[in-house]
């Protein structure tokens, strides 16, 4: 059961020519520079652009073929802006239960006023004026409203952009909660890698209008042409749960497939769901397993794939752990007098990792 979205034609001086598909459950961001075309494929798939050469379908149902184009009214999205548009003259709850009113759709799987109330931790503010409400606390609202017309898919266009860095960050665990419980498609647009690591399942990399790469976040994320031009922030995502504490060193261990990481324990749960970010200039490449250092995790792995970066004096490296992936930065030098070459044996040492919750 997937989404398909294919759309190409013109706007203005822009040319779009995109297709892919993903599943109907889980985040899929759309991820790519400023004017590459986010917004547009967005507004293509809620049918307030309309392009002759187009086709969407979600799950068999068809919005779009070249026989049929349902209106933006005609399909069941909810729709959330950079900047919430609330009314005004409405309290929150009466905004909410707008929402409520234009459900449109006898979904499987409903999502109830009370439990969004509380994903989303809005309960104190139901009876307040949105003017008193800050920007954060606004988008919560645009989003609980969206999902209570019971939309057959999210679409969500840099919900967070609008916000400073505090609300992003305070914003974030609210939707990953309300992540785990949906089970509608969201298309998330989004040109912040970091929201990217913590919500999407899965990615559609974008660039001028073309999809440069489309699939799982882990397998994508950790592709070297799209990595190479991270520089320092390239990075893999690995979804990971706990599986044991040291309480008295205040770690916990977390295993990926392929392995394990030694992770700072503060605040987490045996087997809590969790996500690991590793950052390529954090591993390090070692041709035996060293002892004495004060490196925690080290991994066995092969190596998969070298690349020199723009700078040419460093070197990106894409390993396998047994299944997956990781990457390491290092100079040119040190790969050439290591002799590293594909298909290499190697130990992967991780000098830190993030926990993202
Ligand atoms: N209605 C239109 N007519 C002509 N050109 C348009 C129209 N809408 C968008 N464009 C152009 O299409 C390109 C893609 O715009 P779009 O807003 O989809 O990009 P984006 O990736 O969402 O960018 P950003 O991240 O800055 O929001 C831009 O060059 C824009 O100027």
């Amino acid at each position: 059961m997937t989404v398909q979205a294919c759309f190409s034609g013109t706007q203005g001086h822009f040319v779009l020519d995109a297709a892919f598909e993903f599943p109907v459950r889980g985040v899929t961001a759309l991820f790519g520079p400023s004017g590459c075309g986010k917004t547009t494929l967005l507004r293509c798939m809620a049918g307030l652009n309309y392009l002759p050469q187009g086709r969407f379908t979600i799950a068999g149902e068809v919005w779009q073929d070249e026989q049929v184009f349902l209106k933006p009214y005609q399909r069941s999205v909810g729709y959330v802006f950079q900047e919430a548009s609330l009314f005004p003259h409405l309290s929150v709850r009466e905004n909410l239960l707008y929402g409520a009113r234009r459900c449109q759709t006898n979904t499987p799987y409903p999502i109830d006023f009370d439990e969004l109330v509380s994903l989303l931790g809005i309960l104190p503010l139901l009876d307040r004026s949105p003017a008193r409400l800050s920007g954060g606390e606004r988008q919560r609202i645009a989003i609980g409203r969206a999902l209570l017309t019971q939309p057959r898919i999210l679409l969500m266009d840099e919900p967070l952009s609008a916000l400073d860095h505090q609300s992003k960050q305070d914003i974030l665990p609210y939707l990953e909660r309300l992540h785990e419980r949906l089970s509608i498609p969201v298309v998330y647009v989004t040109h912040a890698i970091e929201e990217v690591a913590r919500l999407a399942d899965h990615i559609v990399l974008l660039e001028q209008g073309k999809v440069q790469a489309a699939g799982n976040i882990t397998e994508t994320l950790s592709r070297l042409d799209f990595n190479i031009r991270q520089d320092e922030h390239a990075a893999v995502v690995l979804p990971a749960t706990i599986v044991e504490q040291d309480k008295r060193w205040h770690l916990a261990r977390a295993k990926f497939v392929g392995g394990s990481l030694w992770v700072r324990g503060h605040g987490l749960q045996l087997n809590q769901s969790i996500r690991l970010r590793v950052l390529a200039r954090d591993v390090s490449i070692g041709l035996h397993p060293i002892d004495q250092v004060s490196i925690q995790n080290r991994l066995p792995a092969t190596i998969t794939e070298l690349a020199v970066s723009d700078d040419p004096a460093v070197m990106l490296l894409r390993l396998n752990v047994d299944g997956s992936p990781l990457l390491a930065r290092l100079t040119s030098r040190s790969a050439h007098e290591l002799r590293l070459e594909a298909g290499q044996r190697i130990w992967a040492q991780i000098k830190s990792v993030a926990v993202l919750e």
